[in-house]
């Protein structure tokens, strides 16, 4: 079970800020809005009700085994949530290991950027002979996705490889170009629930497929997240977490704490941040609320790595703007530890550092930091794993879906769409000279508008 502390996010340890009584002040109207978001079912709830998602993933558990590396193909949501269960689930080194070392489990590389050097270092890493290339894209349109598919496609067919043995797409259960391809050609599929958007994705097909190819539990998975569910529609808004961190959040934005740090002190847990930064940014921030005024809101998500970034960030999170609540993600029990030697027991600033592990010292800069935090008066809480598990994991992504869900309904605008995506979307198409989308880029090539020296 995961495990919060909120000591130091009211004013009467920070002796600035919001108090208990102010932040709790809108408990109600915080459960209300859970309740409202339980009972509308968001398909992130829907699919954790069925084995229907983990069942069609497990049915290619044995074709899996053909091969020796798995390449997700995606960007988005159809891209971090792999990533994040890869690095929190996997030895850093996975990649590394030979076939034997992994049981006969896949390396998993993801595909997201198309920048060149990135997609063709991946490519020269792998046997494509022994590679499946998982093409995951909801909508089928997105441009960086359908490119590396087309690479990759083009790359198999230049090797004279069977497509359909090779490819697998992920995708909409009924529209788009991936689904009209896989059709024609015979590629197996997996499904893109319509009633879950990309960056709630992580517990459907998008996620499970690579999780269980790397040998993830993932009903262990469902197993967290359900359990996070039953924890997490507890209506008291002095013991449930979410609730509490709604009011938080919720409160500090209004307050003008626009930035919202998400800052693991574990290397393992840093792309869970970058998992977050997507949902927190892409669901909230919105022009419009839902009854259409221009409300203009969100929180900034930025992610930061402790201990590393103490010595890059925490100079202005402590003296800059407070502007900021920080989030830390703390690890009790690491997967494994090093001790630190007993060595120049004459040199005061090396000897108490002996005998000691390097958790323990990670541990005690994470703590260290928050309690310097608390000194310049800037919210913060932790976040607490006390192992890395498919169900301590499972659990984290619904408790963020979840809270991402009920600050959308506190700050009455939709968390599930991404309207102010699309025009630089339309604008790229423009500029790559797709048909019917030519006008999107002219404007901006007028001389009036540029300034280039
Ligand atoms: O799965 P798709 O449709 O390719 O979308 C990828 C990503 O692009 C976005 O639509 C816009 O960034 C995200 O919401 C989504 O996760």
């Amino acid at each position: 079970m995961l495990k919060f502390d909120f000591s130091f996010a009211f004013k009467e340890n920070l002796g600035t800020g919001l108090s208990k009584d102010e932040v709790f002040n809108n408990r109600e109207f915080a459960k209300r809005s859970l309740l409202d978001v339980i009972e509308s079912e968001p398909g992130f709830l829907r699919i954790l009700k069925t084995d229907e998602y983990l069942d069609e993933v497990e049915a290619l558990k044995d074709w899996v085994k053909n091969f020796d590396t798995l390449v997700v193909v995606g960007i988005g949501g159809s891209a971090l949530g792999n990533l994040a269960l890869h690095a929190s689930l996997k030895p850093m080194n996975w990649n590394l290991l030979s076939e034997e070392e992994r049981e006969g489990n896949l390396r998993v590389f993801v595909v997201d950027n198309v920048d060149p050097h990135f997609v063709g270092s991946v490519i020269e890493q792998i046997d494509l002979d022994r590679t499946l290339f998982n093409v995951i894209s909801k909508s089928g349109t997105t441009a960086e996705a359908m490119a590396n598919y087309l690479v990759v496609r083009g790359i198999l067919e230049k090797r004279g490889l069977d497509i359909s043995e090779h490819l697998i797409f992920t995708t909409d259960p009924e529209k788009g170009v991936l689904r009209q391809i896989a059709k024609e050609e015979g590629i197996r599929t997996l499904t893109i629930p319509q009633d879950v958007g990309g960056r709630f994705s992580v517990l459907t097909p998008v996620g499970l497929f690579s999780a269980m190819a790397e040998g993830i539990d993932i009903r262990k998975l469902y197993e967290g997240a359900r359990n996070g569910v039953k924890r997490y529609s507890e209506s008291s808004a002095d013991t449930n977490p979410v609730l509490v961190n709604a009011l938080l959040h919720y409160s500090y934005l209004k307050d003008g704490k626009s930035i919202s740090v998400m800052m693991p002190y574990s290397n393992q847990l840093y792309l869970l941040a970058d998992w977050y930064r997507q949902l927190w940014a892409e669901s909230l921030g919105k022009k419009y609320d839902l009854d259409g005024n221009v409300v203009n809101t969100g929180q900034t998500p930025v992610k930061a790595l402790g201990a590393v970034d103490q010595h890059s960030q925490i100079q202005l999170y402590n003296e800059g703007p407070k502007d900021k609540i920080v989030t830390f993600l703390k690890l009790e029990k690491f997967p494994g530890d090093l001790q630190i030697p007993e060595l120049h027991s004459e040199i005061e600033a090396l000897s108490y550092l002996g005998g000691k592990s390097l958790s323990e010292l990670l541990n005690s800069e994470q703590e260290g930091t928050a309690m310097a935090l608390t000194e310049n008066g800037v919210p913060n809480l932790t976040l607490r794993f006390d192992e890395l598990s498919e169900s301590s994991v499972g659990e984290f992504i619904i408790y963020y879906e979840l809270l991402t869900a009920v600050m959308g309904a506190m700050l009455n605008i939709n968390p599930y769409d991404q309207p102010g995506v699309e025009l630089g979307k339309k604008i790229t198409y423009s500029l790559m000279g797709r048909k019917g989308y030519e006008a999107f880029a002219g404007k901006f090539s007028e001389k009036k508008w540029r300034f280039e020296l």
